[in-house]
């Protein structure tokens, strides 16, 4: 059997977020008795080098793969791409948040390959207008403007960083319908999200 191609990317799986408004770890909700951190290194496999960014609580569960903590605790998304990007060993990474169900390794490709061919700092999906920042790709020479922004603490949004660097969105997948591009990039954030997903599987 031959290895799946690994492309020339980290893959920081985002998992140090606090669940508050789903009320237990997102990162363990399990679909078909599988956790969801375990469901997406499945499904990305072959798409890059994954990393996982937890808190210092840590995660529950074994994992096979690098583990690191943000830098700046507490701080959002943002200070976990931080701390992925500086961890990570190839120019660009793809973010991915433990909270997605249906990522695609397509879409994955799909933002790294625009990203070679574009040369931008981020290439992120937006879908009728909303930006999907975590499922995206972002360029490692943006750690520099990153870690001053953390640092100074005025604007720890992702979105704020986005308006900052030059970032490319992405609106539709070649041979993809509108509905399934939306459909990869779902989160789950409310036990009702959870709930959804289980009954329409
Ligand atoms: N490394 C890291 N990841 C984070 C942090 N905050 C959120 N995330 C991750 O980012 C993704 C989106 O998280 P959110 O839903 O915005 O935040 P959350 O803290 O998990 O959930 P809420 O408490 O309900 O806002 C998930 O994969 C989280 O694990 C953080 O401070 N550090």
């Amino acid at each position: 059997m031959t290895e799946p191609q690994v492309l020339p990317q980290d893959i920081i799986m985002l998992m140090g977020g606090r669940s508050r408004r789903m009320g237990r770890d997102k990162a363990l909700l399990e679909l078909d008795g599988e956790p969801m951190v375990y469901r997406i290194l499945r499904l990305l496999n072959g798409v890059g080098r994954p990393i996982a960014v937890c808190n210092p609580e840590g995660v529950l569960l074994p994992l096979t793969i690098p583990m690191v903590m943000d830098h700046w605790q507490d701080c959002g998304p943002l200070a976990g791409i931080h701390a992925g990007l500086a961890h990570g060993r190839e120019e660009m990474a793809l973010v991915v948040a433990c909270d997605m169900p249906f990522v695609s390794p397509v879409l994955g490709e799909t933002l790294m390959k625009t990203m070679i061919k574009e040369k931008k700092d981020a290439v992120i999906p937006r879908v009728a207008g909303k930006e999907h920042p975590l499922f995206a790709v972002y360029h490692r020479r943006i750690l520099p403007l990153l870690e001053s922004m953390l640092a100074e603490g005025k604007d720890r949004s992702v979105t704020g960083f986005l308006q900052q660097i030059d970032t490319l969105y992405i609106e539709e997948v070649q041979g993809w319908a509108p509905w399934q591009f939306a459909h990869s990039l779902f989160n789950m954030n409310k036990p009702e999200d959870y709930m959804k997903v289980i009954h329409q599987k």
